[in-house]
């Protein structure tokens, strides 16, 4: 394992410590979130009973697989507690996520969530958001609209792509990755991008978590809420 890998993995040890006989788990997406996964079906092993809602279909895929109880996204009314991964956080809690093309259903999950916790390796921490750029998921007759909405918010969006097509979600949308430069205003540029018609989701995560913990070598180091 190398050391990033590490690092997501002693963030996930740390995190599932904060999980609840007969919680609602929510199980993100990514491959931080895989470690936690992992960790949680052990736990499950040796008795811990949660139920889980996945953040994607991978995601849910690879829970059934190693024994973890689902709950259907649809259904649930509250989550206890999320342990989901991002592409980059900043020391007051934004996120962007995203990176894995999940962030419509990691938002409503985290949206449901009482505890939302990230979990990272080093790498993922700047003093600013924006060095990755913002998933943007998009219903795909909008896209034209959405393009040049973004572009009115100085955003230079560009359609992701996998095997020569476009990327679709699992919602069967499409994925934009905006490049706003570095971000100033995380909060003001969230609520800017709610407002486009077409925009399902963007991967501008704020007020979000609860805390990151991120793994730093072979220590952890918890950024939390003040
Ligand atoms: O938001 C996500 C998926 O939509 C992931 O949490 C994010 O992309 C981080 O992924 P990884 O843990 O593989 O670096």
């Amino acid at each position: 394992m190398d050391n990033r890998d590490l690092e997501k993995q002693i963030a996930a040890r740390e995190a599932v410590k904060f999980i609840r006989q007969n919680d609602i788990v929510g199980l993100g997406t990514g491959s931080t979130a895989f470690f936690a996964i992992q960790e949680i079906a052990l736990l499950v092993k040796n008795g811990l009973k949660i139920k889980g809602v996945p953040t994607s279909e991978n995601t849910a895929a690879l829970a059934v697989s190693l024994g973890i109880e689902l709950l259907p996204l649809e259904e649930v009314k509250g989550i206890d507690i999320t342990i989901d991964g991002a592409d980059e956080f900043d020391e007051q809690l934004n996120l962007v996520k995203g990176g894995g093309g999940a962030l419509f259903r990691e938002k409503i999950v985290a949206s449901l969530t009482k505890n939302e916790i990230i979990i990272a390796d080093s790498g993922k921490l700047v003093k600013q958001l924006g060095k990755f750029k913002v998933p943007v998921e998009v219903v795909p007759l909008a896209l034209n609209y959405v393009l040049q909405q973004l572009a009115e918010l100085n955003g230079k969006g560009e359609v992701r792509m996998k095997d020569n097509a476009r990327f679709i979600t699992d919602n069967h949308n499409i994925i934009v990755d905006a490049d706003f430069g570095l971000i100033t205003d995380a909060t003001g540029l969230a609520e800017s991008l709610n407002r486009i018609e077409g925009v399902l989701a963007h991967g501008l995560f704020v007020q979000l978590a609860s805390k990151v913990i991120m793994g730093k070598g072979t220590q952890t180091i918890i950024y939390a809420k003040n």
